[in-house]
């Protein structure tokens, strides 16, 4: 079996994928992508695999998966033993997805709105945009209220997706420390989810970070 993993080092969904497959035991086939220098996503050999041309894309055997939440849980209804990471449960499983798409429609696009423009030089910090970073991790602080983890008492996808998140966040200086139930479940998570400080940890993403602005410059 040989699944080729479209990526590109820093990206919070990359991460999220990786900490699935690592969890899963299963081993990815790396193939660096260089989106902004070669633009590697945009030739045609890529666009014949992902019309979108976004990163991550996973390649299984020949099927084309891409949208890290959409890979992680084709991943797990493919080759988890079990389904605790994914539950089949209709209302657990309603429990992740809402996490999954809070991931991907609020925590992680609010942190492209706020941050990206000023990354990317072109925008001044957006205070009404900074605020809406606060709510969000505040809702964050709220589901994890009483519980381990971001779906309820188990680990699954949805704390790998917020967690990979989060890890960007923090390459960004975002102060959350007034969030006391996110730090108490993040260091949880980094003390034990194998592989996690590998995948997410802060120095090597910092690294990362930086070369790619000095790059830019
Ligand atoms: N919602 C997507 C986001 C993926 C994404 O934003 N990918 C960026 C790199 S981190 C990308 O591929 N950008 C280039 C493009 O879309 O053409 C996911 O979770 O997989």
């Amino acid at each position: 079996m040989t699944i080729d993993f479209y990526y590109t080092p820093g990206s919070g969904p990359c991460r999220f994928v990786e900490l699935t497959a690592k969890t899963l035991g299963l081993t990815l086939n790396h193939k660096l992508m260089d989106l902004h220098g070669k633009k590697d996503h945009l030739t045609p050999e890529f666009i014949k695999i992902n019309p979108q041309h976004c990163i991550p894309t996973i390649v299984d055997n020949g099927f084309a998966v891409w949208e890290s939440s959409v890979i992680a849980t084709y991943l797990v209804q493919t080759y988890a033993k079990d389904d605790s990471l994914y539950p089949k449960d209709t209302k657990k499983r309603s429990v992740v997805d809402q996490r999954l798409y809070f991931n991907l429609g609020v925590l992680g696009q609010r942190f492209v709105d706020y941050y990206y423009p000023i990354w990317m030089g072109i925008g001044t910090p957006d205070q009404e945009k900074f605020k809406k970073i606060q709510d969000c991790f505040e809702i964050l602080n709220t589901f994890l209220e009483g519980k381990e983890y971001v779906a309820g008492d188990a680990l699954t996808l949805a704390d790998f997706a917020i967690s990979a998140t989060i890890a960007t966040y923090d390459v960004a200086k975002f102060d959350r420390s007034a969030y006391n139930n996110v730090t108490r479940w993040y260091k949880k998570l980094q003390s034990s989810v194998p592989g996690f400080e590998e995948i997410n940890g802060l120095e090597k993403l910092n690294a990362i970070f930086a070369a790619y602005r000095q790059s830019r410059q």
